[in-house]
């Protein structure tokens, strides 16, 4: 079996991610506001909030493209876009790069040849692709013309890119949308067994708060700033709510009130 993670897991109790004071201008606005966060190693935390909250540029800052990036991000012991953290993270933006007119197997073949040059690692690379295309359930359409596929199915083929590699954290914006449940239930599935059995960190956005379920934690996000940072059990818990959508609504109102309450004392 591949080893996704640098030791068995659990051997490394640093974070893979360390956030402090992170803030992010983009244009006239500052995006992200001064963010302390910690995502630990060998999990499945889900970053989570409504449309336009900042999740897609917090990754960002995490993979290391965004830029008037302030504060600390660091990522495996790393400054966040340290060069030696490249093949160590694999990144899923929100549009799958992929080139239509190869199939399935040929981009992979593609990226596999990147990152394992030469005609000695030609078993492994068959090995490795062979294996991400099966991950995401695209063995049936390997020989298929990426062009020809369905938008779920050509987002698959993206997150089989960034599998590629064994990388140790998985950083993937919004992976399951647009798939049907069966789908989004076997990528759920996929990704605790890659933090389960190979011991890989995965960031893993959402909008949807059913998601949320499926985390072991949660960076809840609102306007640039994280509401809450912790398991969603104790997120239920703390706010007395059934779901973790109510728990989220919950933490909004609270957040409103006493933003009022600071406006209203000025
Ligand atoms: N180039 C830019 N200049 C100014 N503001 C920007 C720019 N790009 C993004 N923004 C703003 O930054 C905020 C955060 O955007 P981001 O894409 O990170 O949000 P998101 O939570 O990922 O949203 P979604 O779930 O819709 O993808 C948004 O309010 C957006 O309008």
């Amino acid at each position: 079996m591949m080893n996704y993670a640098s030791g068995p897991p659990g051997t490394d109790t640093t974070p893979a991610v360390r956030a402090e004071h992170l803030t992010v201008v983009r244009g006239p606005r500052t995006v992200l506001r001064t963010l302390d966060f910690a995502v630990p190693r060998g999990q499945v935390t889900g970053l989570l909030g409504p449309s336009g909250c900042g999740k897609s540029t917090l990754m960002r800052a995490i993979v290391g493209t965004q830029a008037k990036v302030t504060g600390t991000v660091e990522v495996l012991g790393h400054p966040a876009g340290h060069p030696t953290l490249r093949t160590r993270i694999g990144y899923v933006t929100q549009a799958p790069s992929v080139y239509d007119d190869l199939t399935v197997r040929q981009n992979l073949d593609y990226f596999a040849a990147i990152l394992h040059p030469g005609r000695s690692s030609a078993d492994h690379r068959h090995e490795e692709v062979t294996r991400a295309i099966a991950d995401v359930d695209l063995t049936s359409h390997a020989d298929a013309l990426a062009g020809n596929l369905s938008g779920g199915q050509r987002s698959r083929v993206s997150l089989a890119v960034a599998l590629l590699g064994a990388p140790e954290l998985l950083v993937l914006d919004e992976p399951t949308v647009g798939l049907d449940p069966v789908l989004r239930r076997d990528l759920w599935n996929l990704f605790h067994d890659l933090a389960a059995t190979r011991g890989a960190t995965l960031l893993i956005s959402s909008h949807v708060m059913d998601e949320a379920e499926r985390c072991h934690r949660l960076l809840l996000m609102r306007e640039g700033q994280i509401l809450a940072d912790d398991t969603p059990d104790a997120l239920r818990d703390r706010t007395g709510s059934e779901t973790v959508e109510l728990a989220f609504l919950t933490l909004v109102d609270e957040a409103i009130a006493a933003a009022r309450t600071k406006e209203s004392t000025r």
